[in-house]
Parts: structure tokens; sequence; C-alpha cells
């Protein structure tokens, strides 16, 4: 059976997920482009079987659509959709960061035998672009799908059929309320990332010679990277998720609020207790490498930030017959060591690894 995928949109999540399904058995990837100078630099990347300008083209016969534009796009092309002759049994989804819109905007429409299931991988960059795209950015990520009731059971099990190839796990959430919790854990933290970096960029005039810039370290770089995100899609999440947003910024304010009150009184045992709650908060996080569907066992190891190190290392194991299931440098700084993820799924795999590694000097955390 042959089932034909259009990504309209291809640019960091529409290519990575074109990259997940292309070569798939029966599958073909269709991407749209809304400018004729990305065609090129698509078909270049080698995401997708074939590029179109067409809308119509690309939909046509589609038994899947993926919506990855910026978000204040996603209601125009659904419109645009409503209106094409579209394959009885079609499934309309979307990546969008935010939900709540796209779903009210959805539940307007009523095409018999083309449902729309809205979808947000929970995984990303600060880099955008089909340059940025990769096969594994889904792998072990969560991905929510915010069905509405009208949807059919056969409908969703087909989409989440096709999304196993990101082996990403899926969760169904309600539209508003993921847009509440993904307030809370990836809008409000990219705000204050960029309040953060603007703050400091003001301090980093001539009068101090630019040391702000120079001295910022690990700290100021951890919190910061996503401040590094793309401009038009985050003014597009933000305000799709305005009102959800004033109210976690007001909710900020009493934070900040609460530290310089425990500042002004000296209060030693206030910070102590505002880090111990954090800590114990943050150490909770699920690990991202080890999710529900494969656990996987993960060592760490210090690795010198110099080209090739990954096919290195990468070699050394596989000289010895040591499969590893994924690899990923998660700090690299142009002058320090960087540290190495690497991800295997059985025990023995990551023992047999830890004691090469350790043969051969690396200095390996478990
Ligand atoms: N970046 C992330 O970390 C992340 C994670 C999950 C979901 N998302 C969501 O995915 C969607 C795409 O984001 P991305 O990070 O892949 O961005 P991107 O900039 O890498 O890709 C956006 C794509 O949309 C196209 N596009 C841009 N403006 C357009 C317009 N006016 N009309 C039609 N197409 C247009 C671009 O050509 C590009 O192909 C957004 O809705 C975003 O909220 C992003
Ligand atoms: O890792 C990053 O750079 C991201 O910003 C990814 C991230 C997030 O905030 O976690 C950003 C936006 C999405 O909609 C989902 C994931």
């Amino acid at each position: 059976m042959s089932i034909k995928v259009a990504i309209f949109g291809v640019g960091l999540i529409g290519g990575s997920l074109a990259l997940c399904l292309k070569g798939k058995p029966g599958i073909t990837v269709v991407g749209h482009s809304h400018r004729r100078e990305s065609q090129r630099r698509i078909m270049d990347r080698g995401v997708v079987d074939a590029v179109t300008l067409s809308m119509e083209e690309a939909a046509t016969d589609a038994d899947f659509i993926f919506l990855c534009v910026p978000v204040s796009k996603l209601e125009p092309y659904l419109q645009q959709l409503s209106e094409l002759p579209l394959k009885e049994g079609c499934i309309i989804t979307d990546v969008g960061s935010t939900k709540a819109s796209v779903a009210a905007c959805a539940a307007t429409f009523n095409r018999p035998g083309v449902h729309f299931i809205g979808g947000h991988p929970m995984a990303g960059s600060e880099r955008s672009g089909v340059e940025a795209a990769s096969s594994l950015l889904f792998e072990n990520a969560y991905y929510v799908l915010t069905p509405s009731d009208d949807v059919p059971e056969q409908s969703y099990e087909r989409l989440e059929q096709l999304l196993s190839h990101t082996k990403a796990q899926i969760v169904r959430v309600d539209p508003v309320l993921h847009d509440e919790i993904v307030g809370a854990i990836s809008h409000l933290p990219h705000i204050i990332a960029v309040a953060l970096v603007n703050q400091i960029r003001a301090y980093n005039n001539a009068d101090t010679n630019g040391l702000y810039r120079m001295l910022a370290a690990g700290g100021f770089r951890d919190i910061t990277r996503i401040a590094s995100s793309d401009p038009v899609i985050w003014r597009d999440i933000l305000l799709s998720n305005r009102e959800i947003l004033l109210t976690l910024l007001k909710d900020w304010n009493r934070e900040m609020e609460a530290f310089i009150q425990v500042l002004e009184a000296k209060d030693g045992e206030g910070i102590e207790e505002a880090f111990k709650t954090a800590n114990q908060f943050r150490s909770e996080l699920p690990e991202r490498r080890k999710g529900v569907i494969t656990s996987l066992y993960d060592i760490y190891i210090d690795v010198p930030d110099h080209p090739g190190i990954i096919g290195q290392i990468a070699t050394q194991l596989g000289d010895q017959h040591i499969n590893l299931s994924n690899m990923q440098i998660i700090e690299s700084r142009e002058d320090v060591p960087g540290v190495m993820r690497l991800s295997f799924r059985q025990e023995q795999e990551m023992e047999r690894a830890k004691q090469l590694l350790q043969s051969l000097n690396y200095k390996v955390y478990v």
C-alpha cells in the first residue's frame, strides 16, 4: 500500500519529520514550499522525494498532511486546505507549539472523511531551517496529540502508527491544558532567556569594555541557549499563547519579588531553601533519552572538542563490536572539553563500552 505524506513548511521540524518518513516502505514524502528560492535547498538536503510550490499538487491524494509552518500561518493554511479536493480519509495534522487556537479553527471545518488532529513534538532546537533538520530529533521525545472527541479512533491510530517512525512517545492531551503546561515549561523559559540576554547586553557597553560578554561562562550559556531561537517562530508562539503567558509572567514577577526580599533581609536560609527546592524538582525531571518506550543505558565521557571526535569514538566502539544506540555532544565550547553522551540499548553493551573507554584513558561517568 502506498502512503503519500505532504509536508507544508520544510524547515527544522517539517524537515526532521520528512527525514523520519522518507524511504520507509510504501511512503512517499512531498514537501510544499511557499518560496521558489527554498525549493533547491530542500531538494539538496534530500529530506523529501519531491517538492512543489503548488498547494493543490502537494495536498491532492495525500493520506497525511503535516502543517509545519509558523503558528500564525496554521489557520490560513487550514482554511485553504478546506477548499481543496482532499482524499477521503485524509488526516491533517500540525506541529505548532500552541494547540488551542488551531483546534478551535479546525472545529469550524466540516469536511466529511477528513480529520484534523493537532500535534506538537516536544523536541526542537534554537536552530531553524531545513539545514538543521535531523532524523534523530524526536527520538524518545514526547509527541503530543490533541484530537477532538469527533476524531474516529481509527484515524488517531493511523496517525500514531505513522508517527512511530519518529521513535517519539505519543501522549494525548487536551489542547487548552497543553497550552497552559507548555506555556510554563517552554514559552516562559524562552521569554526569560531573551530578557536575561537583553539585560546583560545593556551592561556590556564601552564603559565595561565588553567584559560582560567576555566573561559569560557556562551558567549564562546554559540558561540562554534558547534565546537564539528564531524571532518569527517565537513571535507567533508568544502571541498565540498571550493570555496564559501574561498570567505566568505575573507569577514570575512574584518569584523575583521573593528573591528580592530574601536578599534584602540577608536571609541565607531562604536562599538555601530556594536552591534545595528547585534542585529536588529538577532532579525528578525525566531523562529525555530514557523514554518509556525503550530504556537506554547512558554513559558520559569528557572529550576534546575537535572535529572528528564523534567518528573516532564510534570507530573505537565499532572495532570491539559494541552496539551504540546514540551519541551526542551535550556541552560544546570552543575552549574546553565537551561532554559526550553515549547511549546503549543493553546494560551489558554499556558496561563493555565503559571498560573500553576507561582503558583508552577517557574519563567516564555513569
Ligand atoms: N523550533 C522548535 O524547537 C519547535 C519545536 C516544536 C514545534 N515547533 C513548531 O514547528 C513549526 C515550525 O517551526 P520550525 O522550528 O521548523 O521553523 P523553521 O523556520 O525551521 O521552519 C518553518 C517553515 O515554514 C516556512 N514558512 C515560513 N514562513 C512562512 C509563511 N509565511 N508561509 C508559509 N510557510 C512559511 C519556512 O519556509 C519553513 O519551511 C512552528 O509552528 C513551531 O511552533 C517548533
Ligand atoms: O530545545 C530547544 O531548543 C527548544 O526550544 C525545544 C522546545 C522547548 O522549549 O522545549 C521549543 C519549542 C517547542 O514547541 C518544543 C520544544
